[in-house]
């Protein structure tokens, strides 16, 4: 292997490290801590496990946690009301309601029910449209945390081509918008696309977010690219692995990310930091 690690594990710790003297200079001028709402529809065994992870993380830096376990058969009106007093709720400054959900509930409406100041995850399309016009409040969380490890690799984003596989409205689009901000010349590649091993081969960066394994071959990176894999897919074996393959495209690539230990843990780390922000916007009136 030729490329360098992205390594997201480390990253997030340092991060989680800098938040956590913040919160303590909260609590020493008086302030309480940040607090975050964690809401969990049915018995998703991945969901159980993101959830978990999310919460260790929030007692980690000294923010305030609570989890709302809530049955599969929960009716879309009994989710809207716990969001409603969680919106109401002045000790709570974030709101992640953990997707997918139980197809009797609709997510988007679910989405616009959250207080945009309270929206942590990024996806209501307020924060959505801030995005868009370059003006972000709360960004999506995946996304973010990407950037915050292009930002490690030390390189000017400016000018190179980036390709993003996948236009999901968690990652894909989101990231498209992010790397457009920084100035990268976009395609967003998606499965009606003509030539998709065409329009990897020219990328300076490649960010894959498509939920297959190892369905980016080293054959399509160019030498010297960086590639991002926002993959999480769970073997037979219980073994996770990325969109890409690694060994191979750690061969031709300059920077990589693996998986597990990348972009997942920059995802938490975002989520963090929109937790802060939130509280900020929150104290500040
Ligand atoms: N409202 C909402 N917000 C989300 O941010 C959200 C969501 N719903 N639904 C599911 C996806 C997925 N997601 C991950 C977060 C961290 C890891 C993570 O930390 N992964 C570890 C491994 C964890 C493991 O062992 O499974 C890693 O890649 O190293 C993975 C996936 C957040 N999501």
């Amino acid at each position: 292997m030729t490329a360098q690690l992205l390594d997201g594990k480390s990253i997030a710790a340092d991060i989680r490290q800098q938040i956590k003297t913040r919160v303590d200079a909260l609590l020493a001028a008086g302030q309480r801590a940040p607090g975050l709402a964690v809401v969990l529809v049915g018995e998703n065994p991945a969901s159980q496990v993101y959830v978990r992870n999310k919460r260790k993380a929030c007692a980690e830096v000294g923010f305030r946690s609570e989890l709302h376990e809530l049955p599969a058969s929960t009716t879309q009106d009994e989710l809207l009301a716990l969001i409603d007093r969680l919106n109401a709720d002045a000790t709570i400054d974030g709101i992640l309601v953990q997707l997918p959900l139980p197809e009797q509930i609709d997510e988007a409406l679910v989405t616009e029910r959250i207080l945009p100041t309270k929206d942590v995850d990024g996806f209501h399309p307020y924060n959505v449209g801030r995005l868009v016009l370059r003006m972000p409040l709360l960004r999506p969380c995946t996304p973010k945390g990407v950037m915050t490890m292009l930002a490690r690799t030390g390189q000017s984003l400016a000018g190179l081509d980036a390709v993003v596989i996948g236009q999901s409205n968690i990652v894909g689009r989101p990231m498209a918008l992010e790397l457009l901000a920084a100035r990268c010349t976009v395609t967003i590649c998606h499965s009606r696309t003509k030539d998709l091993a065409e329009q990897v081969r020219g990328a300076d960066i490649v960010v894959a977010a498509v939920g297959r394994p190892g369905f980016v071959p080293g054959e399509w990176i160019k030498v010297g690219a960086t590639v991002i894999d926002v993959g999480i897919n769970r073997t037979e074996a219980g073994k996770l692995v990325g969109d890409v393959d690694f060994a191979g495209c750690a061969e031709r690539a300059a920077w990589i990310t693996p998986v597990p230990g990348g972009v997942g843990p920059m995802t938490i780390a975002s989520l963090l930091e929109n937790t802060l922000q939130a509280a900020e916007l929150h104290a500040a009136g």
